[in-house]
């Protein structure tokens, strides 16, 4: 009786499967053909669209009923466009690397697995490669919900003429990790990024006070030094683990559960409206009485929300300030130009950084 239940199941999953197969092959024919439509208007055409792939999957979520959850039938559409795309060219992309950071993490999160990820030793190289051609998109990190501001971007933005086509938010999971080569009884040493070893202050107060803490340039870079270290363990993401074969002895060890990091797209497209969009600016002024107050006036008048406002000081002269500010909307929307408009008139200098499709994922 089970058995003739399992069987009919098992007969209904073969002839699902069959179909699913046939319409993933029909959508990606019909990718290609976009590509060819693209291709005859303009041969250098571009052909990944940000604020299309936003849409897609934003209407995969609303119309997504269940059992699986919308993250996780999000995940696949991800995936199927991917590899879609890739049909045509893989999009080539530079992370902050080495392999098995975040932000490969990151970078395989927004573009899909069928990506191309090109790992940069540091952000402004990422900012390099990319205004050099070499590869079309970029992603650096730029806040921690623990650790705030990620200072080296924006201080990238003030030297580049990128703009910002996407963000991407990702939770961090942290890791004590060690290699076939540790004698975890004599663990002295704890290598990590420095804004990971903040993530898990607390924790390692509590478990591992007498380790030294030593900042390295990466956690991936933490991960592949202990290799040669009997007396060293790093902590870094699941990544990592995976990529240099490490075991996880202490799992999801930040001291905040809900730690998270938000990157940033970087390439040279102006992204159309997707209909839920972000802007970021970057304006500077002289530092005197009121000024901030007078750019957040404009933003309040128009009833704009402000999703991150951060100070930075400009390199141009000792009485400059320089705000980063992010806010909802689009510079296709008439009352963002109004907002900008008005803006440009009270500040020295104004560089709309992009807008782009706030992240889906
Ligand atoms: C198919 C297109 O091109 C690309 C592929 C997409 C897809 O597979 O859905 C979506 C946007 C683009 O990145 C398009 O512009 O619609």
């Amino acid at each position: 009786m089970t058995d003739d239940k399992l069987k009919g199941l098992r007969t209904k999953i073969d002839k699902l499967d069959r179909d699913i197969l046939e319409l993933i092959s029909d959508r990606a024919r019909c990718a290609q053909e976009v590509a060819r439509v693209k291709q005859n208007e303009d041969a250098a055409a571009v052909f990944y669209r940000p604020e299309r792939e936003a849409q897609v999957l934003r209407r995969v979520m609303d119309r997504n009923d269940g059992p699986l959850d919308d993250e996780e039938m999000a995940r696949l559409f991800r995936e199927i466009m991917s590899a879609c795309l890739a049909l045509e060219e893989p999009v080539r992309v530079a992370f902050l690397g080495p392999e098995g950071t975040f932000t490969q993490q990151a970078a395989m999160k927004h573009f899909g697995h069928s990506a191309v990820s090109v790992p940069m030793a540091a952000i402004d190289e990422v900012f390099r490669e990319v205004t050099a051609g070499a590869v079309r998109y970029g992603v650096v990190p730029v806040e921690n919900s623990t650790e705030g501001v990620i200072s080296h971007t924006l201080d990238s933005f003030m030297d580049s003429s990128l703009k910002i086509c996407g963000e991407v938010v990702l939770r961090i999971h942290q890791h004590l990790l060690v290699s076939e080569n540790t004698r975890r009884d004599h663990i002295t040493r704890i290598y990590s990024h420095a804004q990971s070893l903040a993530q898990c202050r607390k924790w390692l107060d509590a478990h591992w006070p007498m380790a030294e803490r030593v900042a390295v340039s990466s956690n991936a870079e933490a991960a592949k030094r202990i290799k040669g270290e009997w007396n060293s363990a790093a902590i870094a993401g699941d990544m990592a683990a995976d990529i240099y074969g490490l075991e996880k002895i202490s799992e999801k060890i930040e001291d905040q559960p809900d730690n998270s990091t938000r990157f940033l797209i970087i390439g040279h497209q102006d992204v159309p409206s997707s209909g839920a969009d972000k802007t970021s600016i970057v304006v500077s002024m002289r530092n005197q009485p009121g000024a901030l107050h007078s750019i957040l006036e404009v933003f309040h008048v128009h009833d704009v929300d402000l999703t991150r406002v951060e100070t930075r000081p400009s390199r141009s002269g000792i009485w400059n300030y320089v705000f980063f500010i992010d806010f909802e909307g689009h510079t296709d929307d008439p009352v963002i130009q109004k907002v900008l408009e008005k803006l440009g008139s009270r500040v020295n200098d104004l560089r709309v950084l992009g807008s782009y499709p706030k992240g889906v994922l």
